[in-house]
Order: structure tokens, then C-alpha cells, then sequence
């Protein structure tokens, strides 16, 4: 049953990406392993964890094409036309390469590069979603980026989820390894024989990739430690029940730990929705999930009015946000906080999962306070250009030397007096 929480104390912060000392035991040591042992070590945890003897990580052009032939025409159209409508989304948000020149002659500027190699990782077992790899994957192409490897977790048959490698093929990712948890990790970051290194991993995964990717940052660059799945609505008198309900539950069934949260300042509403909810529960597939998810993590949270509703939300700092009232428009601006805010009825949050442009990798646990989804710009890299004119290095050279004899640092003083007084007048 879904609870009434009062909007003073409500929190849906959890306890999700630190570990036990056990886990973070086992990666600290599957990654020294790695880096030390290379393939080997790779293999060995794959099969301990994995159950898998890999004979080949590397994914063939047999398996692609076997793939393929298990996957409905209508499911690979469905992946190509929300791939475009993706790559559009975010060709929005590539940046140019950009120079000014002052009257002075002092050109400075930025220039914009990709990254050369990233790491996609694919989550496996039940959560092994084709639509991660068009959200991962697409922003690094439209960034420019030349190699994507990706890896992911064999199934017990040794092979890997259909939908995910036809996701792959169609995206032209042909660099696949059946290889998963922290060893992947690892992999990426240190190199192996088989396994080239990248500059970055990206991608969600259970406790064991979240600590190793926490682990190597630095090393490489992460994108995120994405937290399981939530969503706040918003609502007024004027929504649905129904909608409202399927739309909390869309997201309750990811992970028991998943948190599903309505805000409203309507009483009829909130006692509506949580009856749908009861009822749409029993009907779920994946009800065990939802309903661990809904009695831990859920919540109806009835406030006084929107205005207080919004302080709320903004508090919580949703992974997804919907704004299921009269007129969403008026309230966005007041908005301060969340990954992804989807406005009305018809925005559903799975039609930002899956198809509407947007990137489905956001902020979780309250990271949206201060992070944004994943996007282009990380996969790009920025040099800073500086060309000083004579002009401006006699004008401001003084100014340095004063600066740099400030910070108690010689050296750097003079190789600025040094131009002044070989050039100076
Ligand atoms: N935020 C998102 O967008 C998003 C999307 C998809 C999945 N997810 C999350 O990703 C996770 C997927 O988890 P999963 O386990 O199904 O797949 P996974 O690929 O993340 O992990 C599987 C790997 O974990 C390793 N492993 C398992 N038990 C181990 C142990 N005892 N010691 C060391 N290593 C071990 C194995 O090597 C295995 O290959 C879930 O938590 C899910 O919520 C999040
Ligand atoms: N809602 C998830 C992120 O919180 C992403 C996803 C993948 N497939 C379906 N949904
Ligand atoms: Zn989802």
C-alpha cells in the first residue's frame, strides 16, 4: 500500500552507492587482478561470477547477424525511428570550436574535440535495455567520437541479449565484449591483450560496476553513478488517476529500490490515485518488483497548495519530474531541480524513456541539485587557445610579474621580465 507522508520531513534520498566492505573488497581486487593479469583475470571472473567460459569476448559478425534474425522487423523499426528522433535531440547540442581577436592582435579562444575512445557499459540479467545503448551511445557519435567498445555481462547461455546487439549493430557499434561487472571496469580502464583502453566508461550497473567505475575515475572519466529509477508527479485536480498511477508504477517496476512519489494539494486526488495504483499493481508483470518498490520507496505526499508542492519537488530534485496540472507551462519556471521535467497528459515518462529525443540517463537521489542528463558535451573535451600579441604582453607584463612575484614563484616572473626587457621601448 502506497503511504501519506507529510511534506515537512519527506526525503527519497537512499543509501545506494557505497557498498559493503566485502564488495568493495572484491572489486579493489578484481581490479588489481586485472590490471596485472590482463585477459586472464577477465576470464577467470567470468566464469566465477558469470558462469560463462568465454572461448571468444570479442562478439562475432555471426552472433550480430544471429541477433538480428530473433528480433521482430517492427522492434527494429521502432529502435531506428527513436534513434533518429535521438540523434536529432542531441545534434541540438554540439558546440563549435571558437576564436575572438582583440584590437590588440591577441587572439584567444576554445577549441572543442571529442574524446578518441569511450566504454559503454550495458547492464545484464533483466535490466539488459536496448534503449541504454541508443542513449549512450548516440551523444558520443554526435560528439565525433571515433571508437565506442562496448561490454556487457554474457546470459547463461554465453550470449548476450538480442535486443542490445541489434541495438548495437544498427548504430554501427561493432566492437562488443561479453564481459561484465568490475573486470569490465577494469578492463577498459587498464587495457588487456583483447581489450583496448578508453578515456571514458559510461553507463549504469549494480554495486560492483558503480564501485569500480568510482574506483578508476581519474584514471578515465565516468559519467555518472546512476542510482535506481524515480519519479515525482505534480498533479492537480484536472489529472487522471489512472494516468497518474501507470505513470508511478512505469517507474516502481524498475528496481525494488526505485521511488514513485505524488505531490499534490487535492485530497480526491490523492485517495484516487492511490486505489488505481492498488488496482493497476495487481495486474504487473513485474509486481513483486513494483510493490516492493511502492511500499518502501513510494509515497503520496498532500500539500497545501502547488506553490508548496514545488518546494517540495524541488527539495526531492526528481530523476523525472511530470507536471500533471491544468497549465504546466505557467510552472516550469519555478521548477529548480530535476533531470527531466515532462509536462501533461500525454507526456508519459516512458515517452521519454524510449522515443520522444532527450537523453534517459539523468540525475538520481537528488543529484539533479547540482548534475545535468547525459549529453554531448560529455563526450567532447575543451583546449583553452591563447595568443598573446607583443602589444599586450608589453601592456600587461608588469601586471604578471606583480601577480607571479605575489605567489612567490621566480620563475614564472621572469620569463615575463625577460620579454619585457629584451622587447620593451
Ligand atoms: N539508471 C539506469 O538508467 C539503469 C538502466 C539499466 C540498469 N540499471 C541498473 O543496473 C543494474 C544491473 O544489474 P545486473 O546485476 O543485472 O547487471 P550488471 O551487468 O550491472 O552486473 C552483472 C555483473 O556483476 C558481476 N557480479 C555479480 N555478482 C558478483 C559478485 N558477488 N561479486 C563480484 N561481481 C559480481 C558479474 O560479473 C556480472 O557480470 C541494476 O541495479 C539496475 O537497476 C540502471
Ligand atoms: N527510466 C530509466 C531511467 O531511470 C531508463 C529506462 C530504460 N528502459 C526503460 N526505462
Ligand atoms: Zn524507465
Amino acid at each position: 500500500m502506497i503511504k501519506i507522508v507529510d511534506a515537512a520531513d519527506f526525503s527519497t534520498q537512499r543509501d545506494v552507492e557505497t557498498g559493503t566492505e566485502a564488495q568493495r573488497a572484491t572489486v579493489l581486487k578484481i581490479l588489481k587482478a586485472v590490471k596485472t593479469e590482463g585477459d586472464a583475470a577477465v576470464i577467470r571472473f567470468t566464469e566465477q561470477f558469470d558462469r560463462i567460459k568465454l572461448d571468444t569476448m570479442k562478439v562475432t559478425e555471426e552472433e550480430f547477424v544471429q541477433a538480428v534474425r530473433q528480433i521482430r522487423p517492427e522492434v527494429r523499426e521502432a529502435v531506428r525511428e527513436a534513434a533518429t528522433n535521438i540523434r536529432d535531440y542531441h545534434s541540438r547540442q554540439m558546440r563549435q570550436s571558437w576564436l575572438t581577436t582583440k584590437e590588440s592582435g591577441t587572439m584567444l579562444g576554445q577549441l572543442i574535440r571529442p574524446l578518441a575512445r569511450v566504454g559503454l557499459y550495458v547492464p545484464g540479467g533483466t535490466a539488459a535495455y536496448p534503449s541504454s545503448v541508443l542513449m549512450n551511445a548516440i551523444p558520443a557519435q554526435v560528439a565525433g567520437v571515433e571508437e565506442i567498445a562496448m561490454v556487457t555481462p554474457p546470459g547463461k547461455d554465453g550470449k548476450i541479449n538480442p535486443g542490445v546487439l541489434v541495438t548495437a549493430y544498427e548504430l554501427g557499434v561493432k566492437e562488443v565484449y561479453k564481459v561484465g561487472g568490475a573486470q569490465a571496469i577494469a578492463a577498459l580502464t587498464y587495457g588487456t591483450e583483447t581489450i583496448k583502453p578508453v578515456d571514458k566508461i559510461v553507463g549504469p550497473g549494480n554495486i560492483y560496476v558503480a564501485l569500480a567505475k568510482r574506483e578508476v575515475f581519474g584514471l578515465v572519466d565516468i559519467d555518472m553513478v546512476a542510482g535506481p529509477s524515480e519519479i515525482v508527479v505534480l498533479a492537480d485536480e484536472t489529472a487522471n488517476p489512472a494516468y497518474v498511477a501507470a505513470d508511478l508504477l512505469s517507474q516502481a517496476e524498475h528496481d525494488t529500490m526505485a521511488s514513485a512519489v505524488l505531490v499534490t494539494a487535492c485530497p480526491q486526488l490523492a485517495e484516487a490515485v492511490r486505489q488505481e495504483v492498488e488496482r493497476q499493481l495487481a495486474e504487473l508483470p513485474r509486481r513483486e518488483i513494483a510493490e516492493a518498490s511502492i511500499r518502501d520507496y513510494g509515497a503520496i505526499c498532500v500539500v497545501e497548495s502547488l506553490e508548496q508542492g514545488l518546494e517540495v519537488v524541488n527539495r526531492l530534485a526528481p530523476e523525472h519530474l511530470e507536471l500533471m496540472v491544468k497549465d504546466p507551462m505557467a510552472y516550469i519556471g519555478k521548477v529548480r531541480n530535476a533531470g527531466a521535467i515532462f509536462l501533461g497528459a500525454y507526456s508519459s515518462e516512458p515517452v521519454g524513456d524510449y522515443f520522444a529525443g532527450p537523453n534517459h540517463v539523468l540525475p538520481t537521489n537528488g543529484t539533479a541539485r547540482f548534475s545535468s542528463p547525459l549529453n554531448v558535451d560529455d563526450f567532447l573535451k575543451k583546449s583553452s587557445i591563447i595568443a598573446y600579441s607583443r602589444e599586450d604582453l608589453l601592456a600587461n607584463g608588469r601586471k604578471i610579474v606583480a601577480l607571479a612575484r605575489q605567489e612567490g614563484l621566480e620563475a614564472h616572473a621572469r620569463a615575463i621580465q625577460m620579454r619585457l626587457d629584451n622587447e620593451g621601448e
